[in-house]
Protein backbone atom coordinates (compact mmCIF):
# COMPACT_ATOMS: atom_id res chain seq x y z
CA UNK A 1 0.00 0.00 0.00
CA UNK A 2 1.01 3.16 -0.72
CA UNK A 3 0.22 6.86 1.13
CA UNK A 4 0.94 10.17 0.27
CA UNK A 5 1.62 13.05 2.11
CA UNK A 6 -1.76 14.71 2.75
CA UNK A 7 -1.65 18.40 1.45
CA UNK A 8 -5.09 19.56 2.91
CA UNK A 9 -7.34 19.14 5.16
CA UNK A 10 -9.36 15.29 5.48
CA UNK A 11 -13.13 16.00 5.31
CA UNK A 12 -16.58 14.53 5.42
CA UNK A 13 -18.44 12.37 6.96
CA UNK A 14 -18.21 8.30 6.63
CA UNK A 15 -19.44 5.25 8.67
CA UNK A 16 -16.75 2.42 9.52
CA UNK A 17 -17.30 -1.22 9.49
CA UNK A 18 -19.22 -3.57 11.90
CA UNK A 19 -17.45 -3.84 15.80
CA UNK A 20 -15.32 -7.05 15.52
CA UNK A 21 -15.82 -8.39 18.96
CA UNK A 22 -19.52 -7.99 18.71
CA UNK A 23 -19.66 -8.93 15.38
CA UNK A 24 -17.93 -12.23 16.43
CA UNK A 25 -20.25 -12.57 19.62
CA UNK A 26 -23.46 -12.10 17.58
CA UNK A 27 -22.06 -15.32 15.73
CA UNK A 28 -21.04 -17.11 18.54
CA UNK A 29 -24.38 -16.87 20.65
CA UNK A 30 -26.87 -16.69 17.73
CA UNK A 31 -24.89 -20.10 16.76
CA UNK A 32 -26.17 -21.78 20.06
CA UNK A 33 -29.44 -19.87 20.86
CA UNK A 34 -33.21 -21.62 20.04
CA UNK A 35 -34.41 -20.05 16.84
CA UNK A 36 -32.74 -17.74 14.21
CA UNK A 37 -30.34 -14.55 14.70
CA UNK A 38 -30.22 -11.65 12.50
CA UNK A 39 -27.24 -9.40 12.14
CA UNK A 40 -26.68 -6.22 10.65
CA UNK A 41 -23.86 -4.21 10.60
CA UNK A 42 -21.63 -7.44 10.83
CA UNK A 43 -18.17 -6.95 10.02
CA UNK A 44 -17.19 -9.10 6.84
CA UNK A 45 -13.15 -9.02 7.94
CA UNK A 46 -11.51 -11.74 7.97
CA UNK A 47 -11.69 -12.49 11.18
CA UNK A 48 -15.44 -12.53 11.45
CA UNK A 49 -15.35 -14.73 8.26
CA UNK A 50 -13.30 -17.27 10.22
CA UNK A 51 -15.45 -16.97 12.86
CA UNK A 52 -18.27 -17.99 10.33
CA UNK A 53 -17.12 -20.88 8.98
CA UNK A 54 -15.96 -22.53 12.18
CA UNK A 55 -19.55 -22.71 13.26
CA UNK A 56 -20.42 -23.95 9.90
CA UNK A 57 -18.28 -26.69 10.34
CA UNK A 58 -19.60 -27.25 13.89
CA UNK A 59 -23.15 -27.86 11.93
CA UNK A 60 -24.59 -24.39 12.30
CA UNK A 61 -26.13 -23.31 8.99
CA UNK A 62 -25.34 -19.24 8.65
CA UNK A 63 -25.95 -17.02 5.76
CA UNK A 64 -24.12 -14.02 5.16
CA UNK A 65 -24.02 -11.57 2.71
CA UNK A 66 -21.67 -8.64 3.06
CA UNK A 67 -22.72 -7.07 6.33
CA UNK A 68 -26.10 -9.16 6.75
CA UNK A 69 -25.93 -12.27 8.51
CA UNK A 70 -28.81 -14.87 9.00
CA UNK A 71 -27.59 -17.71 11.81
CA UNK A 72 -29.79 -20.86 12.47
CA UNK A 73 -29.20 -21.31 16.00
CA UNK A 74 -29.12 -25.08 16.90
CA UNK A 75 -29.33 -24.36 20.96
CA UNK A 76 -26.82 -24.86 23.42
CA UNK A 77 -26.81 -28.86 23.09
CA UNK A 78 -26.63 -28.65 19.18
CA UNK A 79 -23.13 -28.53 17.56
CA UNK A 80 -21.82 -31.07 15.72
CA UNK A 81 -18.61 -32.94 15.74
CA UNK A 82 -16.91 -31.49 12.78
CA UNK A 83 -15.17 -33.16 10.18
CA UNK A 84 -11.85 -31.15 9.90
CA UNK A 85 -9.76 -28.86 12.24
CA UNK A 86 -11.26 -25.60 12.66
CA UNK A 87 -9.03 -22.84 11.50
CA UNK A 88 -9.52 -19.24 13.24
CA UNK A 89 -6.86 -17.62 10.41
CA UNK A 90 -5.36 -14.50 12.15
CA UNK A 91 -8.64 -14.23 14.58
CA UNK A 92 -7.36 -15.01 18.85
CA UNK A 93 -10.76 -14.03 19.93
CA UNK A 94 -12.32 -16.86 17.65
CA UNK A 95 -9.77 -19.11 19.03
CA UNK A 96 -9.47 -18.18 22.55
CA UNK A 97 -13.84 -17.63 22.60
CA UNK A 98 -14.37 -20.74 21.13
CA UNK A 99 -12.04 -23.28 23.05
CA UNK A 100 -14.61 -22.07 26.03
CA UNK A 101 -17.09 -23.39 23.95
CA UNK A 102 -15.62 -26.35 22.37
CA UNK A 103 -14.38 -27.43 25.69
CA UNK A 104 -18.20 -28.49 27.43
CA UNK A 105 -18.83 -30.20 23.94
CA UNK A 106 -19.57 -34.24 24.34
CA UNK A 107 -17.56 -34.73 20.97
CA UNK A 108 -13.72 -34.09 20.05
CA UNK A 109 -12.00 -31.32 17.71
CA UNK A 110 -8.52 -30.11 16.94
CA UNK A 111 -8.63 -26.18 16.16
CA UNK A 112 -5.59 -24.16 14.82
CA UNK A 113 -4.77 -20.54 12.99
CA UNK A 114 -2.01 -19.30 11.09
CA UNK A 115 1.30 -18.63 11.85
CA UNK A 116 1.09 -15.37 14.45
CA UNK A 117 -2.01 -18.02 16.30
CA UNK A 118 0.17 -20.41 16.74
CA UNK A 119 2.98 -17.87 18.78
CA UNK A 120 0.11 -16.25 20.68
CA UNK A 121 -0.41 -17.69 24.55
CA UNK A 122 -3.17 -20.12 24.77
CA UNK A 123 -2.78 -21.28 28.62
CA UNK A 124 -4.51 -18.32 29.92
CA UNK A 125 -7.57 -19.96 28.45
CA UNK A 126 -6.47 -23.27 28.46
CA UNK A 127 -5.33 -23.10 31.85
CA UNK A 128 -9.18 -22.14 33.88
CA UNK A 129 -10.69 -24.31 31.31
CA UNK A 130 -9.00 -27.66 32.28
CA UNK A 131 -9.70 -26.25 35.92
CA UNK A 132 -13.21 -26.45 35.15
CA UNK A 133 -12.93 -29.89 34.27
CA UNK A 134 -12.00 -29.63 30.51
CA UNK A 135 -9.30 -31.46 28.24
CA UNK A 136 -7.71 -29.58 26.13
CA UNK A 137 -3.78 -31.04 24.87
CA UNK A 138 -1.29 -28.86 22.65
CA UNK A 139 2.02 -27.46 22.38
CA UNK A 140 3.51 -26.30 25.04
CA UNK A 141 1.74 -28.00 27.68
CA UNK A 142 -1.89 -26.25 25.94
CA UNK A 143 -0.14 -23.50 25.14
CA UNK A 144 0.02 -23.07 22.05
CA UNK A 145 -2.16 -24.46 19.04
CA UNK A 146 -2.91 -26.64 17.58
CA UNK A 147 -5.19 -27.81 20.31
CA UNK A 148 -6.94 -30.89 20.66
CA UNK A 149 -10.58 -30.57 22.74
CA UNK A 150 -11.16 -33.81 24.11
CA UNK A 151 -15.36 -35.08 25.05
CA UNK A 152 -16.17 -34.04 28.78
CA UNK A 153 -19.20 -35.07 30.72
CA UNK A 154 -19.85 -31.96 31.97
CA UNK A 155 -18.19 -28.73 33.33
CA UNK A 156 -17.62 -28.02 37.19
CA UNK A 157 -18.66 -23.80 37.98
CA UNK A 158 -15.25 -21.88 38.57
CA UNK A 159 -14.29 -18.55 41.04
CA UNK A 160 -11.46 -17.49 38.87
CA UNK A 161 -9.08 -14.30 39.15
CA UNK A 162 -7.44 -13.91 35.88
CA UNK A 163 -4.06 -12.19 36.21
CA UNK A 164 -4.16 -10.44 32.74
CA UNK A 165 -7.42 -8.02 31.84
CA UNK A 166 -8.35 -9.86 28.89
CA UNK A 167 -12.03 -9.65 27.60
CA UNK A 168 -11.27 -13.38 25.64
CA UNK A 169 -10.28 -14.74 28.58
CA UNK A 170 -13.58 -13.36 31.00
CA UNK A 171 -15.57 -14.85 28.00
CA UNK A 172 -14.12 -18.04 27.23
CA UNK A 173 -15.19 -18.78 30.48
CA UNK A 174 -18.49 -17.31 30.79
CA UNK A 175 -19.30 -19.40 27.83
CA UNK A 176 -17.88 -22.47 29.13
CA UNK A 177 -19.84 -21.31 32.35
CA UNK A 178 -23.18 -21.64 30.15
CA UNK A 179 -22.40 -25.36 30.16
CA UNK A 180 -21.63 -25.96 34.00
CA UNK A 181 -23.20 -27.72 36.49
CA UNK A 182 -22.61 -24.11 39.17
CA UNK A 183 -21.79 -20.48 38.45
CA UNK A 184 -18.56 -19.40 37.45
CA UNK A 185 -17.34 -16.08 37.97
CA UNK A 186 -14.63 -13.79 37.05
CA UNK A 187 -12.63 -11.10 38.24
CA UNK A 188 -10.55 -8.84 36.41
CA UNK A 189 -7.30 -6.92 37.82
CA UNK A 190 -9.42 -4.33 35.85
CA UNK A 191 -12.41 -3.85 33.15
CA UNK A 192 -12.23 -5.30 29.97
CA UNK A 193 -14.17 -5.05 27.10
CA UNK A 194 -17.60 -6.45 28.36
CA UNK A 195 -19.90 -7.20 24.88
CA UNK A 196 -20.05 -10.97 25.66
CA UNK A 197 -21.83 -9.91 29.34
CA UNK A 198 -23.70 -7.28 27.66
CA UNK A 199 -24.73 -9.71 24.23
CA UNK A 200 -25.52 -12.63 26.72
CA UNK A 201 -27.96 -10.52 28.60
CA UNK A 202 -29.53 -9.35 25.37
CA UNK A 203 -29.89 -13.10 24.68
CA UNK A 204 -31.37 -14.09 27.91
CA UNK A 205 -28.77 -15.19 30.06
CA UNK A 206 -28.58 -14.35 33.68
CA UNK A 207 -25.42 -12.55 34.17
CA UNK A 208 -24.25 -9.94 36.49
CA UNK A 209 -21.38 -7.63 36.92
CA UNK A 210 -20.17 -6.75 40.92
CA UNK A 211 -16.95 -4.28 40.62
CA UNK A 212 -14.46 -6.20 39.07
CA UNK A 213 -16.24 -9.52 39.00
CA UNK A 214 -19.03 -11.05 36.52
CA UNK A 215 -20.85 -14.10 37.21
CA UNK A 216 -22.64 -16.18 35.02
CA UNK A 217 -25.19 -19.23 35.82
CA UNK A 218 -25.37 -22.53 33.74
CA UNK A 219 -28.28 -21.70 31.37
CA UNK A 220 -30.77 -23.36 30.22
CA UNK A 221 -31.13 -21.77 26.64
CA UNK A 222 -30.69 -18.84 24.47
CA UNK A 223 -33.17 -17.12 22.32
CA UNK A 224 -32.53 -15.67 19.32
CA UNK A 225 -32.33 -12.14 18.78
CA UNK A 226 -31.64 -9.86 15.68
CA UNK A 227 -28.42 -7.72 16.58
CA UNK A 228 -27.28 -4.47 15.01
CA UNK A 229 -23.90 -4.04 15.23
CA UNK A 230 -22.26 -0.50 15.49
CA UNK A 231 -18.86 0.74 13.96
CA UNK A 232 -16.06 -0.53 15.13
CA UNK A 233 -14.39 2.21 17.45
CA UNK A 234 -10.72 0.06 17.28
CA UNK A 235 -11.45 1.38 13.48
CA UNK A 236 -13.00 4.84 13.60
CA UNK A 237 -9.62 5.66 15.96
CA UNK A 238 -7.45 5.82 12.49
CA UNK A 239 -9.81 7.81 11.19
CA UNK A 240 -9.78 9.98 14.65
CA UNK A 241 -6.03 10.04 14.45
CA UNK A 242 -5.32 10.97 10.83
CA UNK A 243 -8.38 14.52 11.46
CA UNK A 244 -6.04 15.25 14.17
CA UNK A 245 -2.92 15.31 12.72
CA UNK A 246 -3.38 16.36 9.51
CA UNK A 247 -4.01 20.25 9.74
CA UNK A 248 -7.64 21.43 7.81
CA UNK A 249 -9.19 18.22 8.94
CA UNK A 250 -12.80 17.64 10.35
CA UNK A 251 -14.53 14.21 10.11
CA UNK A 252 -17.41 12.99 10.98
CA UNK A 253 -17.39 9.55 11.76
CA UNK A 254 -21.43 7.90 12.29
CA UNK A 255 -22.45 5.19 14.21
CA UNK A 256 -19.69 3.89 16.20
CA UNK A 257 -19.86 1.96 19.42
CA UNK A 258 -19.03 4.21 22.38
CA UNK A 259 -19.39 1.56 24.82
CA UNK A 260 -17.78 2.65 27.83
CA UNK A 261 -14.60 -0.38 27.95
CA UNK A 262 -13.87 0.75 24.77
CA UNK A 263 -13.26 4.68 24.54
CA UNK A 264 -10.21 4.55 26.35
CA UNK A 265 -9.09 5.64 23.10
CA UNK A 266 -11.08 9.17 23.00
CA UNK A 267 -10.44 10.09 26.46
CA UNK A 268 -6.99 10.09 25.87
CA UNK A 269 -6.64 11.58 22.54
CA UNK A 270 -9.14 14.30 24.30
CA UNK A 271 -6.48 14.68 27.49
CA UNK A 272 -4.11 15.10 24.63
CA UNK A 273 -6.20 18.37 23.11
CA UNK A 274 -7.64 16.81 20.58
CA UNK A 275 -11.29 18.59 19.52
CA UNK A 276 -13.13 15.39 19.25
CA UNK A 277 -17.38 15.85 20.33
CA UNK A 278 -19.61 12.79 20.94
CA UNK A 279 -22.91 13.60 19.43
CA UNK A 280 -26.32 11.72 19.33
CA UNK A 281 -25.68 9.13 21.83
CA UNK A 282 -28.30 6.58 21.31
CA UNK A 283 -28.27 2.76 22.21
CA UNK A 284 -28.68 -0.16 20.05
CA UNK A 285 -29.13 -3.64 21.59
CA UNK A 286 -27.70 -3.14 24.96
CA UNK A 287 -24.85 -1.86 23.16
CA UNK A 288 -24.11 3.03 23.34
CA UNK A 289 -23.75 4.04 20.37
CA UNK A 290 -23.15 7.70 18.72
CA UNK A 291 -21.62 9.78 16.08
CA UNK A 292 -18.14 11.32 16.69
CA UNK A 293 -16.94 14.62 15.22
CA UNK A 294 -13.04 15.32 14.73
CA UNK A 295 -11.27 18.23 13.99
CA UNK A 296 -7.58 18.79 13.41
CA UNK A 297 -6.08 19.86 17.11
CA UNK A 298 -2.65 21.09 18.26
CA UNK A 299 -1.59 17.47 20.62
CA UNK A 300 0.73 17.29 23.51
CA UNK A 301 2.46 14.16 24.74
CA UNK A 302 0.66 12.49 28.16
CA UNK A 303 1.46 9.39 30.11
CA UNK A 304 -1.28 6.08 29.78
CA UNK A 305 -1.27 4.37 32.25
CA UNK A 306 -3.38 1.75 34.89
CA UNK A 307 -6.87 0.73 34.29
CA UNK A 308 -7.36 2.56 30.99
CA UNK A 309 -5.25 0.09 29.23
CA UNK A 310 -7.35 -2.39 28.47
CA UNK A 311 -10.10 0.10 27.41
CA UNK A 312 -7.25 1.29 24.64
CA UNK A 313 -5.23 -1.99 24.17
CA UNK A 314 -5.74 -2.14 20.09
CA UNK A 315 -5.52 1.83 19.79
CA UNK A 316 -2.22 2.03 20.99
CA UNK A 317 -0.16 1.72 17.75
CA UNK A 318 -2.27 4.74 16.50
CA UNK A 319 -2.05 6.87 19.51
CA UNK A 320 1.52 5.68 19.22
CA UNK A 321 1.41 7.88 15.82
CA UNK A 322 -0.21 10.56 17.31
CA UNK A 323 2.30 10.95 19.97
CA UNK A 324 4.74 11.36 17.26
CA UNK A 325 3.08 14.67 16.23
CA UNK A 326 2.39 16.02 19.35
CA UNK A 327 4.46 18.46 21.70
CA UNK A 328 6.18 16.17 24.56
CA UNK A 329 6.68 12.85 25.86
CA UNK A 330 3.97 10.41 25.46
CA UNK A 331 4.57 7.13 27.95
CA UNK A 332 2.74 4.39 28.03
CA UNK A 333 3.18 2.02 30.50
CA UNK A 334 0.88 -1.35 31.80
CA UNK A 335 0.80 -2.96 28.17
CA UNK A 336 3.06 -5.76 27.98
CA UNK A 337 -0.06 -7.39 26.64
CA UNK A 338 1.14 -5.72 23.02
CA UNK A 339 4.01 -8.20 22.99
CA UNK A 340 1.40 -10.69 22.56
CA UNK A 341 -0.97 -9.57 19.88
CA UNK A 342 -0.82 -10.60 16.03
CA UNK A 343 3.05 -8.96 16.22
CA UNK A 344 5.16 -7.88 19.17
CA UNK A 345 3.71 -4.33 18.78
CA UNK A 346 5.94 -2.55 20.85
CA UNK A 347 8.71 -3.47 18.90
CA UNK A 348 6.76 -2.47 15.95
CA UNK A 349 5.66 0.55 16.47
CA UNK A 350 8.93 1.37 17.87
CA UNK A 351 11.01 0.51 14.96
CA UNK A 352 8.31 1.97 12.68
CA UNK A 353 8.22 5.44 13.86
CA UNK A 354 12.27 5.16 14.18
CA UNK A 355 12.69 4.48 10.62
CA UNK A 356 10.34 7.27 9.88
CA UNK A 357 12.69 9.58 11.62
CA UNK A 358 10.67 9.68 15.08
CA UNK A 359 11.77 8.97 18.43
CA UNK A 360 10.47 6.15 20.48
CA UNK A 361 12.10 3.68 22.76
CA UNK A 362 10.54 0.25 24.06
CA UNK A 363 9.89 -0.04 27.70
CA UNK A 364 9.65 -3.41 29.61
CA UNK A 365 6.04 -2.45 29.75
CA UNK A 366 5.23 -0.21 26.64
CA UNK A 367 7.37 2.83 25.00
CA UNK A 368 7.85 6.17 25.35
CA UNK A 369 7.52 8.63 21.87
CA UNK A 370 9.11 12.33 22.10
CA UNK A 371 7.00 14.01 19.39
CA UNK A 372 8.01 16.99 17.48
CA UNK A 373 10.04 15.68 15.05
CA UNK A 374 8.97 15.54 11.50
CA UNK A 375 8.64 12.09 9.89
CA UNK A 376 9.81 11.14 6.52
CA UNK A 377 8.15 8.68 4.23
CA UNK A 378 9.95 4.81 4.45
CA UNK A 379 9.23 1.33 3.67
CA UNK A 380 7.09 -0.29 7.00
CA UNK A 381 6.64 -3.97 7.03
CA UNK A 382 3.21 -4.57 9.06
CA UNK A 383 4.67 -8.41 9.66
CA UNK A 384 1.05 -9.14 9.02
CA UNK A 385 -0.48 -7.59 11.22
CA UNK A 386 -3.39 -5.37 10.39
CA UNK A 387 -2.79 -2.30 13.23
CA UNK A 388 0.54 -1.92 12.54
CA UNK A 389 -0.50 -1.47 9.26
CA UNK A 390 -3.14 1.12 9.27
CA UNK A 391 -0.95 2.93 11.88
CA UNK A 392 1.79 3.68 9.38
CA UNK A 393 -0.22 4.13 6.93
CA UNK A 394 -1.92 7.47 9.22
CA UNK A 395 1.41 8.37 9.96
CA UNK A 396 2.30 8.17 6.40
CA UNK A 397 -0.35 11.07 5.99
CA UNK A 398 2.02 13.32 7.19
CA UNK A 399 5.39 12.39 6.30
CA UNK A 400 7.59 13.61 4.04
CA UNK A 401 8.16 11.72 0.51
CA UNK A 402 6.04 8.39 0.19
CA UNK A 403 5.15 6.08 2.92
CA UNK A 404 4.52 2.16 1.53
CA UNK A 405 3.44 -0.36 3.76
CA UNK A 406 4.89 -3.92 3.02
CA UNK A 407 1.80 -6.85 3.88
CA UNK A 408 -0.98 -4.50 3.88
CA UNK A 409 -3.57 -6.95 2.74
CA UNK A 410 -3.83 -8.05 6.36
CA UNK A 411 -5.48 -4.66 7.15
CA UNK A 412 -8.58 -6.79 5.36
CA UNK A 413 -8.65 -8.43 9.07
CA UNK A 414 -11.01 -5.78 10.65
CA UNK A 415 -11.09 -2.74 8.25
CA UNK A 416 -11.93 -4.23 4.32
CA UNK A 417 -12.03 -1.31 2.77
CA UNK A 418 -9.62 0.92 4.68
CA UNK A 419 -7.77 2.81 1.69
CA UNK A 420 -11.06 3.38 -0.01
CA UNK A 421 -12.42 4.61 2.89
CA UNK A 422 -9.60 7.19 3.63
CA UNK A 423 -9.67 8.36 0.29
CA UNK A 424 -13.02 9.22 0.11
CA UNK A 425 -11.91 12.01 3.05
CA UNK A 426 -8.91 13.50 0.77
CA UNK A 427 -6.11 11.25 1.75
CA UNK A 428 -3.91 9.36 -1.26
CA UNK A 429 -3.90 5.97 -0.07
CA UNK A 430 -3.57 3.43 -2.64
CA UNK A 431 -3.68 -0.45 -1.93
CA UNK A 432 -1.10 -2.29 -4.43
CA UNK A 433 -2.77 -5.89 -4.19
CA UNK A 434 -0.67 -9.12 -3.95
CA UNK A 435 2.68 -6.93 -4.45
CA UNK A 436 2.24 -4.88 -1.31
CA UNK A 437 5.89 -5.60 -0.82
CA UNK A 438 7.30 -4.13 -3.79
CA UNK A 439 8.67 -0.63 -3.78
CA UNK A 440 8.26 -0.75 -7.30
CA UNK A 441 4.73 0.86 -6.81
CA UNK A 442 6.54 3.82 -5.17
CA UNK A 443 5.36 6.64 -8.06
CA UNK A 444 1.92 5.85 -7.43
CA UNK A 445 -0.16 8.83 -8.26
O1 LIG B 1 -12.58 -10.01 23.21
C1 LIG B 1 -12.30 -9.38 22.18
O2 LIG B 1 -13.10 -9.26 21.24
C2 LIG B 1 -10.96 -8.78 22.09
C3 LIG B 1 -10.20 -8.60 23.21
C4 LIG B 1 -8.86 -8.01 23.23
O3 LIG B 1 -7.90 -9.03 23.44
P1 LIG B 1 -7.52 -9.56 24.91
O4 LIG B 1 -8.69 -10.20 25.50
O5 LIG B 1 -6.41 -10.56 24.65
O6 LIG B 1 -7.02 -8.37 25.65
C5 LIG B 1 -8.54 -7.29 21.93
O7 LIG B 1 -7.16 -7.04 21.85
C6 LIG B 1 -9.01 -8.06 20.72
O8 LIG B 1 -8.78 -7.31 19.55
C7 LIG B 1 -10.49 -8.33 20.77
C1 LIG C 1 -5.61 -8.26 18.98
C2 LIG C 1 -6.54 -8.22 18.03
O1 LIG C 1 -7.40 -9.23 17.68
P1 LIG C 1 -7.41 -10.78 18.06
O2 LIG C 1 -6.86 -10.93 19.46
O3 LIG C 1 -8.82 -11.21 17.94
O4 LIG C 1 -6.54 -11.49 17.05
C3 LIG C 1 -6.78 -6.96 17.29
O5 LIG C 1 -7.75 -6.92 16.52
O6 LIG C 1 -6.02 -5.97 17.43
Amino acid sequence: MIVLKCNHGLQGTVTVPGDKSISHRAVMLGALAEGITTIDGFLPGKDCLATIDCFRKLGVNICQTGSRVEVEGVGLRGLRAPQEVLYVGNSGTTIRLLLGILAAQPFRTVITGDESICRRPMGRVVVPLRAMGARIDGEGDGNFAPLSVYPVNGLSGIDYSTPVASAQVKSALLLAGLYAQSATTVTEPAVSRDHTERMLAYFGVDIRREGLSVQVRPASGLTGRHVVVPGDISSAAFLMAAALIVPGSEVIIRNVGVNPTRTGVIDVLKAMGGDINIENLRDECGEPVADVRVRHSRLRGITIAGPIIPRLIDEIPVIAVAAAFAEGTTTIRDAAELKVKESDRIAAIVNGLRQMGGDAVALPDGLRVQGGRPLKGAVIDSQGDHRIAMAFAIAGLMANGDTVIGNAECIDVSFPGFAALISTLGANIARTGESDKCIEYKNYG
